[in-house]
């Protein structure tokens, strides 16, 4: 099991500040969604020439023109690019077919996806790499969480390495582990604590236990 470190609410130097804080605790890091939006896909560069040893992934959310933006962000460095889950087939296809032909893989986000199991098994015979239940910030506020999502969708997913997300914290993390992802992801959980590192590294000694 791996472990993801989300950052959302920093610029190009806050994130380069916590990643090195804590980057021998985490195995992915990924540039939020808030960031590319903020500072482009320079951001995922930046992160990308500033640690090398890590797998970057592009939380781009792709709607459309899947392999147009898997490229453009496959050319900034990333590793990993995610593609919305609601989105069409087609857009998935071309997020895959474009990943694959430079080596880097794609994660579905079934953030808002109804019938999720069913989405899970269609975007999995679509050839993903990773799928990933997530409860986003809004559904966050309305005490929401993907826990039971994950078990939902690791009764149908084959191929796929499966991935959580959504305000995962410390004390949540056991309950996370026992569904058994691949991937957990964590943002809030790590950058909003006082003790990033002391965080990092006792969530990372449970992941890797599974
Ligand atoms: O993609 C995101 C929001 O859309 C976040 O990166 C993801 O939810 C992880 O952050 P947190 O643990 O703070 O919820």
């Amino acid at each position: 099991m791996k472990l993801q470190l989300a950052l959302d609410l920093v610029d190009i130097p806050g994130a380069k500040e916590v990643v090195a804080e804590v980057a021998d605790y985490i195995d992915i890091v990924e540039i939020g969604t808030p960031i590319v939006i903020n500072e482009g896909l320079h951001a995922v560069k930046a992160i990308k020439d500033a640690f090398p040893q890590l797998t970057v992934l592009a939380d781009l959310k792709i709607m459309d023109a899947g392999g147009y933006e898997v490229m453009k962000a496959s050319e900034a460095g990333a590793d990993i690019i995610t593609v919305l889950g609601v989105s069409d087939d087609s857009t998935i296809r071309g997020a895959v077919e474009e990943a694959k032909k430079s080596g880097k893989e794609v994660l579905v986000d079934l953030i808002n996806v109804k019938d999720i199991k069913g989405r899970a098994a269609e975007v999995d015979a679509l050839g993903v790499d990773y799928i990933c239940v997530h409860s986003g910030y809004d559904h966050q506020a309305e005490g929401k969480n993907s826990f039971e999502d994950l078990q939902a969708i690791k009764s149908v997913v084959k191929q796929a390495k499966t991935a959580i997300a959504g305000g995962i914290k410390l004390d949540t993390l056991p309950e996370v582990i026992e569904a058994k992802p691949d991937l957990v992801i964590v943002g809030g959980g790590i950058t909003g604590q006082v003790d990033k590192k002391a965080v990092a590294a006792e969530m990372k000694r449970l992941v890797s236990q599974s």
